[in-house]
């Protein structure tokens, strides 16, 4: 209820976890499952209880409907159980949250019944700012597969150093994928730190930058760090510049994990310009991170579209740094995990006519599926790979200054 409160005042869950330092970090980690199931499921969630409610509840009381419904629908728990504790949170939770006990009671009880309605309802819509532009460009048909794609609780995707044993399924772009929900701190070679985190989405723009050893690149956006370590295993001599001293310090702690080195610089990327220009630069750039909507159920709730023009104001200054920090020939990987093509696909195009001479080189990477090149440029979806618990949303391209 804490976490869904701090949602609705515009938290990300991460921020809101603060709230739940007073529970074991078993309870904490099956709060945090449970807000994240019923974000996910919420238009599921809404869609049965809609026709039981004769007037709006006040919100908490909606969440806490919420939250019992996914928990009885969703997650199979025993109504009885569910019912009562719902009631008792409810008459916990204040006068005017107790008095509404009876009908939380009412409710919860027909909705145990109403397992085929819940089969049967879509799921959550994303809000207008973000379906028309997936719309347009891909159709219908995508657009709705992507919301089906954000019900799944995604899986743990797996980046090694060159020659590690991984666990899990190998998947084809060379990351492993264990299941969601794996305890990865338990698992042979974490604290060998031969291994790290990282959607198999997320690991593409590094294996498409291809840094090879001695090379120097910059990763002018590198908080926490994954692509960062994935430069450095390859043995190039990296630069890490992020905007954030805080999360800087996450890239540390990884590097210092996995025993990978990098230079480490808190600085504005438009304003870092090392004293000669580098082989290659990686741009991860800020962006809506709409691309993570299945990890970050909540995004659709607490962003809106007015953000883009800026993010894509901030990308564009950034291409054109990046662009500058490079020696003749040298090469700019920009990535965004972003569904929205204001800040891939068009951000691309404006970036061609503002640099004429730049070359998009297509990816030839292993295990990539031809469907996911458009134009020389990688465009992963969150339904792609449906059958093997899906992919972030990222546009990633490679460009070649002139020689
Ligand atoms: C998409 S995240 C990067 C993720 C990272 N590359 C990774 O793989 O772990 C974007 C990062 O850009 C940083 N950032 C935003 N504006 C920046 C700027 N003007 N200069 C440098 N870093 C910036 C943010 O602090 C954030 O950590």
């Amino acid at each position: 209820m804490a976490l869904l409160a701090a949602v609705h005042e515009g938290a990300t869950l991460t921020e809101a976890a603060g709230s739940l330092d007073a529970l074991s970090p078993a309870d904490r980690a099956r709060a945090q499952r449970l807000a994240a199931t019923a974000l996910r499921f919420r238009g599921r969630a809404d869609a049965v209880l809609a026709p039981l409610l004769h007037r709006a509840p006040r919100p908490e009381t909606a969440d806490l409907l919420r939250l019992a419904v996914t928990e009885m629908l969703a997650l199979g728990e025993a109504p009885h159980g569910v019912v009562n504790a719902a009631v008792a949170a409810a008459r916990a939770g204040g006068p005017k949250a107790a008095a509404a006990a009876g009908m939380v009671n009412a409710v919860l009880r027909r909705a145990a019944e109403a397992q085929a309605a819940w089969d049967a309802a879509p799921p959550a819509r994303l809000p207008d700012w973000l379906r028309s532009p997936l719309a347009a460009r891909w159709g219908e048909a995508v657009a709705a597969a992507i919301e089906a794609a954000h019900e799944t609780t995604p899986p743990i995707d797996l980046t090694g150093k060159p020659g590690a044993t991984l666990p899990g399924e190998a998947l084809p772009t060379g990351s492993h994928r264990l299941p969601p929900g794996a305890r990865v701190s338990t698992l042979p070679g974490y604290d060998s730190g031969y291994w790290w985190v990282q959607d198999a989405a997320a690991a593409l723009p590094v294996r498409l930058l291809d840094p090879r050893a001695g090379e120097r690149i910059a990763d002018l956006c590198a908080a926490p760090g994954g692509k960062t370590m994935q430069i450095a295993a390859a043995g190039a001599q990296v630069t890490a510049i992020d905007l954030s001293p805080a999360r800087l310090e996450r890239v540390a702690e990884n590097l210092r994990r996995t025993g990978l080195t990098a230079d480490l610089v808190a600085a504005d990327a438009t304003a870092w310009r090392p004293e000669t220009p580098l082989d290659a630069v990686l741009l991860d750039a800020p962006c809506s991170a709409t691309g993570t909507i299945r990890r970050h159920p909540e995004l659709p709730l607490i962003r809106d579209g007015a953000m883009i023009p800026d993010l894509v104001r901030v990308q564009a200054a950034l291409i054109d740094h990046a662009l500058s920090l490079l020696k003749p020939g040298g090469r700019l990987v920009y990535a965004v995990c972003s569904l929205h093509p204001a800040e891939g696909e068009a951000q691309l195009a404006a970036a061609r006519t503002r640099h004429p001479g730049l070359v998009v080189e297509p990816p030839d990477l292993p295990g990539l599926d031809p469907a996911w090149v458009v134009d020389g440029a990688i465009r992963t979806r969150p339904d792609h790979w449906a059958d093997r618990g899906g992919l972030d949303g990222f546009f990633i391209v490679r460009l070649r200054i002139p020689g």
